[in-house]
Order: C-alpha cells, then sequence, then structure tokens
C-alpha cells in the first residue's frame, strides 16, 4: 500500500470515529454513553498521530491547581478579538462576572476548543465537560460534573509540553493573578460542606487597600518583616535544603485598632497571596479543621483572628477534660452545658493544623495569628516552628502618626510646622493612642489640613492630661495601699515583740478563765 492511501485509510478511520462518538452521545442512554466513549476516544488516540493530556478539575480529594491555572491562562490568552476571529470555528466562549469582580472573565464552555501557539508549536485545548454517573450511595457526595481540559499536541512536541509548556502555563497564570490584582479572600461556613464541587470555603475577590506603605508603624519594624516575608516567598531552596516544610507562623498581637488586619492585608497585597480567614467557632472539630487545611491551596495566607476569643482559655490546664484535652465552646453546647458528641476543636487539634503533617498540604503557606491578649495562649501555641515571629502592634508612635499624617493628609514632615511637630513628638507617645483613633480623626477633617492636625495636638494634650491624671489617681491609691499594709506589718511586728501580748494572744482563753476565777475569789 502507498503510503498516501495509507494516511487516507487512517483519516477515514479516525473520521468515523467521530461520527460514531456522535452518534453514540445522541443514541444511547447516559450510562452506556461515558463507558462507549471512553472506548472509542481510546481507539482513536491508538491510531492517531497526537497525544492528549488530561487535567481534571478534582485530582483525588483535592482540587487539581493546574486546572485552575489552565483556565486563568486561557481566559487571559483569549479576547474578545480572538472569539471574534476565531468564530467562524465555532469557538465559544463563556463569559462570567464573579461577585464584587470588577472585570469580565472568558472562559471555554463546555466541549468547546481553542488552540495556542508556544513556541512555534500549535497546541489544541478542548474544555471536556461530562456528566456524571448518577451515585446511589457515596460516603463522598461527588459533583454532578466532571470538568477537565485535554491538551491535544503532535506526539513529536511531547517532550516540549512535559519540560516547559506546563510550567510557562503556572508561571503565567501566577502572573495574570498579581498583575490583575486578583487574590481571593476565603471564609469558611459552618459545617464543611461536601457538596457540590466539594469546596467547604466561599471566596470573594478581595482588594483591601492596605499596603506596606500605607501601615503606620515603626519603620524597623516594618522592614524586617518585609524582608522576613521576601526571604520567604523566595526560600524554596532553603527550605528544600533544610528539610523543613515551607510554612511561616506570624503573630500579630496588641490593643484593638493597632493595625493588625491591616498588616495581614498589607502582607497578601505584597506578595500576592490569597487568604483563608478561617473563623474556628464555625469549625465542629479537628477532622474538620484538617479538610479545611486540605482544601487551601498553595501561595496563601491562613489567618485565625483573634484566637483567645475563639478558644477560650487555652492556657493548658484550665480548660482542660477528664481526657486530657484541650476545647473551646463553639457554641454547641445545647444549652444544659453538655457538649454533643464529636463537637469540639482540641487545642492539639489546632496546634496539629499548624504544625503537624497536615500543615504541609500544599506548601508556600503562611499562618497568621492574631490577639488582643497574648498573655492568655498556651505557651505551645507561640513556641519557634508554629509562630516564627511575634509582632506586637502597639500604640501610635511619632513615626508611625507621621505617616498616617502623609496617608491622609499628603503632609511631608517638611511641609510642618517645627513647633506643632515638636509638640506631637512630645505628646504622642505618653497619649497611648491607636492609630485607628488618629485615622478617625484625620478621616473627619481630611479636606482641612490644618484643621486636622489642631485637631490631632489638641487630641494628644487632652490624652495626656486624663492618663496622667488617671496615672497620679492610680498612684495615690497604691501609696495608700502601700501605706496601710505598712502600718499592718508594723502592728503585727509589735504585737509578735511584746511576750505578755504574745502569750494572751497564745493562751486567750485560759487567761479569761484566771480573770474570772480571781473576780470570784
Ligand atoms: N497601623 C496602622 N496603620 C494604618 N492604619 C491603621 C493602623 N492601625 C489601624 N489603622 C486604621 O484603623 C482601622 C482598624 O485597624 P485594624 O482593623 O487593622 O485594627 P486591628 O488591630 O485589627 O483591631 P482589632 O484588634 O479590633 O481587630 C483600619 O481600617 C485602619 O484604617
Ligand atoms: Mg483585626
Amino acid at each position: 500500500m502507498k503510503m498516501s492511501d495509507y494516511w487516507t485509510t487512517m483519516a477515514s478511520l479516525l473520521g468515523m470515529l467521530a461520527f460514531c462518538q456522535t452518534i453514540v452521545q445522541l443514541v444511547f442512554p447516559p450510562e452506556l454513553r461515558l463507558a462507549f466513549l471512553h472506548f472509542l476516544t481510546r481507539i482513536r488516540h491508538v491510531f492517531s498521530s497526537h497525544i492528549y493530556f488530561d487535567i481534571t478539575e478534582i485530582d483525588g480529594v483535592n482540587t487539581n491547581e493546574l486546572y485552575n491555572a489552565v483556565q486563568l491562562y486561557l481566559s487571559s490568552s483569549v479576547t474578545v478579538n480572538d472569539a471574534v476571529s476565531s468564530s467562524n470555528n465555532n469557538t465559544r466562549l463563556s463569559l462570567t462576572r464573579v461577585p464584587n469582580s470588577s472585570s469580565v472573565t472568558f472562559g471555554l464552555s463546555n466541549n468547546d476548543r481553542i488552540t495556542d501557539v508556544f513556541n512555534g508549536v500549535t497546541i489544541l485545548w478542548e474544555h471536556v465537560v461530562v456528566q456524571r454517573q448518577v451515585q446511589s450511595f457515596s460516603w463522598r457526595p461527588m459533583p454532578e460534573e466532571k470538568r477537565g481540559f485535554t491538551l491535544q499536541i503532535n506526539k513529536r512536541d511531547k517532550a516540549l509540553v512535559l519540560d516547559s509548556y506546563l510550567d510557562y502555563i503556572v508561571g503565567k497564570s501566577e502572573e495574570i493573578r498579581r498583575r490583575n490584582e486578583e487574590r481571593l479572600l476565603y471564609t469558611n461556613s459552618r459545617g464543611v460542606s461536601l457538596d457540590a464541587r466539594s469546596h467547604p470555603w466561599d471566596s470573594v475577590r478581595f482588594k483591601h487597600p492596605s499596603t506596606f506603605d500605607t501601615l503606620a508603624m515603626d519603620p524597623e519594624k516594618k522592614k524586617r518583616i518585609m524582608e522576613d516575608l521576601r526571604e520567604f516567598a523566595n526560600g524554596q531552596g532553603f527550605y528544600q535544603k533544610t528539610g523543613r516544610a515551607w510554612k511561616r507562623g506570624y503573630l500579630l498581637y496588641g490593643p484593638p485598632g493597632t493595625g493588625k488586619s491591616s498588616l495581614i492585608a498589607a502582607m497578601a497585597n505584597y506578595l500576592g497571596y490569597d487568604i483563608y480567614d478561617l473563623e474556628l467557632t464555625e469549625v465542629q472539630n479537628n477532622s474538620e479543621l484538617r479538610k479545611l487545611l486540605m482544601k487551601t491551596s498553595s501561595k496563601s495566607i491562613i489567618v485565625i483572628e483573634d484566637i483567645d476569643c475563639s478558644i477560650s482559655l487555652t492556657k493548658r490546664g484550665k480548660n482542660k477534660k477528664k481526657n486530657g484535652s484541650y476545647e473551646y465552646d463553639p457554641g454547641l453546647t445545647n444549652g444544659s452545658g453538655l457538649e454533643e458528641p464529636g463537637s469540639s476543636v482540641t487545642l492539639s487539634g489546632l496546634l496539629n493544623f499548624t504544625d503537624g503533617l497536615w500543615s504541609c498540604c500544599g506548601s508556600e503557606k503562611i499562618f497568621v495569628f492574631t490577639t488582643n491578649h497574648i498573655e492568655k495562649l498556651d505557651s505551645a501555641l507561640l513556641r519557634s516552628g508554629r509562630m516564627d515571629m511575634h509582632v506586637h502592634m502597639g500604640f501610635c508612635k511619632f513615626p508611625a502618626l507621621k505617616i498616617l499624617l502623609k496617608n491622609y493628609l499628603r503632609l511631608e514632615e517638611e511641609d510642618m510646622d517645627s513647633v506643632v511637630l515638636k509638640e506631637m513628638e512630645e505628646c504622642v507617645e505618653e497619649a497611648e493612642i491607636t492609630p485607628a483613633d488618629v485615622s478617625e480623626v484625620l478621616i473627619r477633617n481630611r479636606s482641612d489640613a490644618e484643621k486636622a492636625v489642631r485637631e490631632i495636638v489638641s487630641v494628644l494634650k487632652e490624652r495626656v492630661v486624663k492618663r496622667r491624671k488617671s496615672v497620679g489617681l492610680k498612684k495615690k491609691k497604691q501609696e495608700g495601699q502601700e501605706e496601710e499594709e505598712e502600718a499592718e506589718e508594723e502592728q503585727e511586728k509589735r504585737a509578735l515583740d511584746s511576750p505578755n501580748r504574745r502569750n494572751r494572744e497564745v493562751c486567750g482563753f485560759r487567761e479569761e478563765e484566771e480573770e474570772e476565777d480571781e473576780k470570784e475569789k
């Protein structure tokens, strides 16, 4: 047989197979259809000069990050113009706008195709969506549809795809997300849902304006945190070499309104990471906590805010149950004070969450806990390895105040009167004012910088006077107490020094009896 005849036969064979597939889709019931399609696809692949790669949305129990990367890559490489120009080869785009998103996303519709060119090689992508077979019973309910991308290339280009194209897509999708500033903020709701797409986290687009530039804190401390984050993000080699899990823990502590949440947002914006805001009171037990962790992606910040409120009395021993575990009451006690079975997150569960084997699911994760009361936390939670960096967010100091003035009023140091500056510098620390309170005054007067500065100075002075007063009162009270204590001590001492009195005190009732005897005589 001539070579041309061979190819003609092959082409007609493949054409027939494709035709069969269409017939099967139309005629067969869904259960048989899937099995038949699989069979025909296999035959087609054997005779084809192409190779196919399937990238499914869910890989076992985990979401496949590559699927998300491909989706993002394809949706950004496809533009409306592409859509129009390729409309003649039947490419159909699905348009979505996620809640809170400012942009429209293009995506491939179900079972549609698009071509991409990489290093001169043409790659065909198909978005495959098939109905999942109906399950009469399953431990883990699966989504109704099975989604995936199929990548088709010529067999001779296989190495190219495996060596560089997929890496290129992952890198590109990261870049796209960073460029679009499309960070996601995830949160969990009560009871890990195992429904539809098996996602226990709900997400919204995250566009918090806080950055390290706008954050009012000690510049040295800020620099240290930024360096630490940078080293962490670039530290894949280091973590691999030293055998450490690629994760880092931060504990942010300080009074309300000192910028703990703002710092988390700045960290996410700086690194381009997503945030998982874990509402611990909505988690019913340790296994649910683990499931939530499993479903977090790499390059993310997992946040537990106000950890001292989420877990009551986290100091070991105080909330100890008979079996030696530690617990918190997530509002699940049924009013009688009795806890429903299997409804508690233990401290050890939380420790495992941050530091156990499960904490390494995925990589490049940052854990951030915040608290207003660091002294309430168990030392096991605070140790290095879990919380590697403790950051104190305190009251506003002069450098932080200058940052706020610059942010809100665009006032640089040199624009301001030196006397006023001096006054601020002298008062601000003693005033013990939070950046949130300063921001409030500045927002109120943002249209009039001079007025804002005047008001800040007067607020600071007022607070200083108030504090001095209360400190004076406290001091007086303390002195009074000390004097009282001293007097008592002196009295006791005198009593101890007097032998008669001592005798009287020790043998009090005998002495009384003796006196009465004498009276009777
Ligand atoms: N250090 C700061 N730099 C800039 N703005 C700040 C800072 N601290 C507080 N603010 C302002 O005050 C508001 C409240 O701050 P934030 O929510 O970050 O405080 P917090 O420490 O998380 O408080 P809480 O302990 O109550 O959660 C923010 O919206 C921000 O505008
Ligand atoms: Mg906060």
